[in-house]
């Protein structure tokens, strides 16, 4: 690594999410004292899905002082409280992971020990009854309110909030270059020194943005970094998607419905739905996986069917020479919970903490890399969670997933769970207890226990403790009106 080179002038490979929120970021925060070109190819296009969002979005839209309802209504997004999982636990068992807290912890606990104590009295509601987040899903009703914020993410149009970036991105000084990446040159050292266009144009540059999606052009094709398959965890790898007309108001959470070899995704925009099928391969041919999804479809088709490929597994170093990967160039866990823009982020706020003006220096390289390894084992332990505890046994899918070995570090949080309710949060984790206390409880975990400070409250108090949370929980939600009215009158999109 040249370690004396100042970084004068960043060039990103690639224009999809990954690119145009780099490009946004840094040529608004960093524009005065970088030169920042993109590179994009029409041709090749970009992977196309990647629409629904979760709550750390606010972040960076906050970082880039854009305004929520205008970023709605230029992408025709919905909002979103979480995502309701159906057929997950088991065959017509559902539920709803919603990014609301549950009611109210103590010091000794968290609130599901009291839900438990509840349950086995038979005085507690569905877990969810205790969530104001939860209850307003589950009721359609929606605002953004002073003071009562409700947790939201997006459902929004992936081209057109990639538009709205490129935008911002070029009115603050992006040079955007159409084309397409030929070869990349390397300096005799191994840094990356240049792009060369099909049409012989030589793009060079001090610090390279790889978001080129699974090509990894330059962070594999060039640097050789090296992937670890996590296809053993999370074995789809298969998708088919396809965009249909709207047949009913728009739900204010995503749909994952599990199907055979996999599971469906929908995702209510304002003016249609984003469809799709992830599947297995090995458990489902394309033609059978493209059948299922058209047998499950509610409105009309406004595109094709398409077959999309991928891996599961993440780079071994996102940031390897003078090349950073962001996006799914980087490594793709899979889209269960909408959480690969969240990394794309999550990548770019740690490349302008540390970016490295004077030049690359090898600890500031090392760090990235292992704050990114610990956010993605994490979020990846997370999402596997989804797929081991399961009481499915219908298909030989899973009946893999169910007997299939977990991390270790996966295992533990389960064990815990399972022998005494605990969850504890990681530093830094992204999902917190009441997310991972929803989806355990969700997909059939049952702790065999409760925390025995519950045991001070009589049943009588418990009772009416419980009682006050969801009674407070109702009395939020029925002031909200319905998620569409909401919409119409704070971020309705102009085409509507
Ligand atoms: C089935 C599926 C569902 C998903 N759902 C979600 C979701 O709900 N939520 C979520 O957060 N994420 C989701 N994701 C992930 C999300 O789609 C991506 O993280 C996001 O779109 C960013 O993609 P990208 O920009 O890295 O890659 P791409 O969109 O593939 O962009 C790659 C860019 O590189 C350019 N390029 C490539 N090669 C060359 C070349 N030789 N020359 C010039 N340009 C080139 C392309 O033209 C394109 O502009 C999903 C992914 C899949 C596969």
């Amino acid at each position: 690594m040249n370690e004396a080179q100042r970084i004068k002038k960043v060039v990103i490979a690639g224009g999809g999410t990954a690119g145009w929120m780099t490009g946004a970021a840094l040529a608004k925060l960093m524009g005065k004292s970088i030169e920042v070109v993109l590179v994009e190819s029409d041709e090749i296009g970009t992977v196309g899905v990647g629409e629904a969002t979760i709550p750390t979005l606010h972040i960076f839209h906050r970082l880039l002082g854009l305004k929520e309802a205008e970023v709605m209504a230029a992408t025709n997004a919905t909002f979103k409280l979480g995502i309701a999982f159906e057929n997950w636990h088991d065959v017509h068992k559902n539920y709803l992971h919603s990014f609301g807290y549950l009611g109210k912890d103590c010091w000794a606990c968290g609130f599901q020990h009291f839900w438990l104590k509840g349950q086995q009295r038979g005085i507690a509601a569905d877990i969810g009854d205790y969530c104001v987040e939860h209850l307003a899903a589950r009721q359609g009703r929606f605002a953004v309110l002073p003071n009562q914020d409700l947790n939201h993410a997006y459902h929004m149009d992936a081209s057109l909030y990639a538009n709205y970036l490129r935008n911002i991105a070029q009115q603050h000084g992006l040079n955007r270059i159409e084309g397409k990446i030929a070869r990349v040159k390397q300096h005799d050292h191994g840094d990356i020194s240049g792009l060369v266009l099909q049409d012989g144009q030589h793009i060079d540059g001090d610090l390279f943005i790889d978001c080129t999606g699974f090509r990894a052009l330059l962070i594999e094709q060039t640097l050789n970094t090296g992937f670890d398959d996590w296809s053993h965890w999370l074995p789809c790898d298969s998708a088919i998607a396809v965009q249909t007309k709207s047949v009913a108001p728009p739900l204010a959470y995503t749909r994952s419905i599990a199907r055979q070899a996999g599971w469906q995704w929908r995702i209510p925009l304002q003016n249609r739905v984003g469809n799709g099928l992830v599947y297995c391969s090995k458990y489902l041919s394309d033609a059978d996986a493209r059948q299922t999804l058209v047998d499950n479809l509610e409105g009309d088709m406004l595109t094709e069917p398409r077959l999309i490929k991928f891996r599961t597994g993440t780079r071994r170093k996102h940031w390897q020479k003078n090349c950073i990967a962001i996006g799914l160039s980087s490594g793709f866990l899979e889209p269960l919970e909408s959480t690969s823009i969240h990394l794309i982020q999550r990548s770019i706020i740690r490349l302008l903490q540390m970016f490295p003006a004077q030049g690359i220096q090898s600890a500031d390289v090392a760090e990235f890399n292992r704050q990114t390894e610990i956010e993605l084992l994490n979020i990846r332990d997370f999402i596997i969670l989804h797929y081991k505890v399961t009481e499915r046994t219908d298909t030989p899918f899973w009946r893999y997933c169910r007997s299939m070995q977990v991390p270790d570090s996966l295992a533990h949080r389960i064990a815990l769970f399972q022998q005494s309710g605990k969850v504890y949060k990681f530093a830094q984790e992204l999902f917190g207890e009441s997310s991972w206390i929803q989806v355990m409880l969700g997909q059939g975990l049952q702790p065999a226990q409760y925390h025995p400070i519950v045991d001070a409250m009589s049943d009588d108090e418990l009772a009416s403790f419980l009682q006050q949370i969801q009674s407070n929980v109702q009395r939020s939600v029925a002031k909200y009106p319905s998620h569409q009215d909401f919409i119409r009158h704070y971020c309705q999109a102009v085409a509507n």
